[in-house]
């Protein structure tokens, strides 16, 4: 018999973002959005090796105990897996607080970077610093990101530009991964900006683009993904990168018609990528035929509060198009310097008007599956590793409406409490 090394008991109430049947798979509409197999008075085994033995009613759990067994009090709270996130810079040198001010006055986010600021600013900031000095401060983040339940965490390059940045990031992100306890998965972003005063033409820089995916393939980088974006990279360009990185088996992202609606959408639709982020402009057609490949759509909702826009339709995602709706921080230093993923997921409330159910689902399930992680994460199901969070709070809608502080009271990771 397995023998199980402890039990978090006494759980009010557990979501464990599963069903009777354990389907596999990205929820998709409102109608699977808001299933999150609920269970009452729960309790959930751990074995060994850190995955759930088992999970139910108090009762059938308890009896599965030996005396060596850490029984855990989660004290009548609310319990769901721990959060993905799927979406972040997290690598990244400096801060660009000074930008805020010139926005409010006027700019826009795309002026400051056609200017050399923005990402380009980051870019100088983060080839300034040594890897152990990014390392420290992604440590930062990451410790933050925990604090409010994250367990799993996408981080891209795109500070670099060039290979030697981009592998810099990379290596520090893979480092990252061995030096503290949650889970990342890498994406390449070289095609992330366009620096200024190109010494080659611009086709020369996509074919330099293009020839750093398989050195940053092969140094780990699972994804690759582009900033397709007006002024930034057109659809014609990531169509050729992200061929590229298809035919060298990564997988593909994009950040897709966060400012103008450019086809993005449509883009990642004809491409297949596992999912398409921002959208905040991005059309109704675009929308469909990105559910109708599969894509999954990840909403910023912390991105377009802080760029003060008109956040991303996740009603029309929903209840429309059928959409896979994921929820990511976008964690970076110039549009959404924060790596509150409590705030993320109370702004898809208050400003996405997604139900809890449903966030619940983009924040863990769908997040997991935005990642290609949804065999191992967002779930908590019998065989899966235990990654759990247990909030000092009675119910989900109580962690969404008490906003923008941590309700985390324990957090689990691989079956090892970590707060
Ligand atoms: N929009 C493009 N890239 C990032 C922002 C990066 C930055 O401003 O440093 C984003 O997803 O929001
Ligand atoms: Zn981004």
């Amino acid at each position: 018999m397995t023998q199980i090394r402890r039990i978090i008991d006494n759980i009010g109430l557990l979501w464990t973002m599963d069903d009777a049947n354990h389907t596999d798979g990205p929820r998709c509409g409102r109608e699977a959005m808001r299933t999150v197999g609920a269970i009452e008075n729960a309790a959930i085994a751990i074995d060994a090796a850190g995955l759930i033995a088992d999970v139910g009613p108090r009762k059938s759990i308890l009896d599965m105990a030996d005396a060596d067994t850490e029984i855990i009090d989660a004290k009548g709270g609310f319990v769901s897996p721990g959060l993905v996130d799927p979406h972040t810079h997290l690598v990244h040198g400096g801060s660009r607080e000074k930008e805020l001010p010139l926005r409010i006055a006027g700019a826009s986010y795309l002026d400051i970077l056609r200017q050399g600021g923005g990402i380009l600013r980051t870019v100088r900031d983060t080839a300034a610093q040594s890897e152990a000095a990014l390392l420290n401060q992604a440590k930062v983040s990451l410790e933050r990101m925990s604090r409010f339940g994250v367990t799993t965490v996408e981080a891209k390059t795109g500070y670099g530009l060039t290979l030697e940045g981009e592998m810099k990031q990379l290596l520090v992100a893979k480092q990252l991964a061995e030096a503290q306890p949650l889970s990342l998965v890498h994406t390449a972003m070289p095609a992330h900006a366009v620096p200024k005063d190109l010494p080659t033409s611009r086709e020369a820089f996509i074919e330099q683009i293009v020839d750093m995916l398989p050195a940053l393939h092969d140094a780990g980088a699972e994804f690759a993904d582009v900033f397709v974006e007006d002024g930034v990279f057109s659809v014609e360009e990531g169509r050729h990168i992200l061929m590229k990185a298809k035919s060298l088996g990564m997988k593909t992202k994009i950040h897709a018609d966060e400012i103008a609606p450019i086809g993005g959408a449509e883009l990642a639709a004809e491409l297949g990528a596992t999912s398409a982020d921002h959208l905040l402009a991005a059309s109704n057609e675009g929308l469909v035929k990105m559910a109708e490949a599969g894509v999954i759509a990840v909403c910023l909702p912390g991105t377009s509060f802080y760029l003060q826009k008109t956040p991303a339709r996740a009603r029309f995602m929903l209840d429309e198009a059928n959409l896979a709706v994921a929820v990511a921080s976008d964690y970076n230093p110039g549009s959404c310097p924060s790596e509150n993923f409590g705030l993320t997921m109370s702004l898809a409330l208050l400003t996405l008007h997604m139900t809890p159910e449903e966030i619940w689902n983009a924040a863990t399930r769908n997040a997991a599956y935005a990642i290609a992680r949804g065999d191992v994460a967002g779930v908590i199901r019998k065989g899966r590793p235990a990654d759990v969070v247990v909030y000092a709070a009675p119910n989900p809608e109580y962690v969404l409406t008490h906003f923008g502080i941590s309700h985390v009271g324990m957090l689990f990771v691989k079956g090892r409490r970590i707060l």
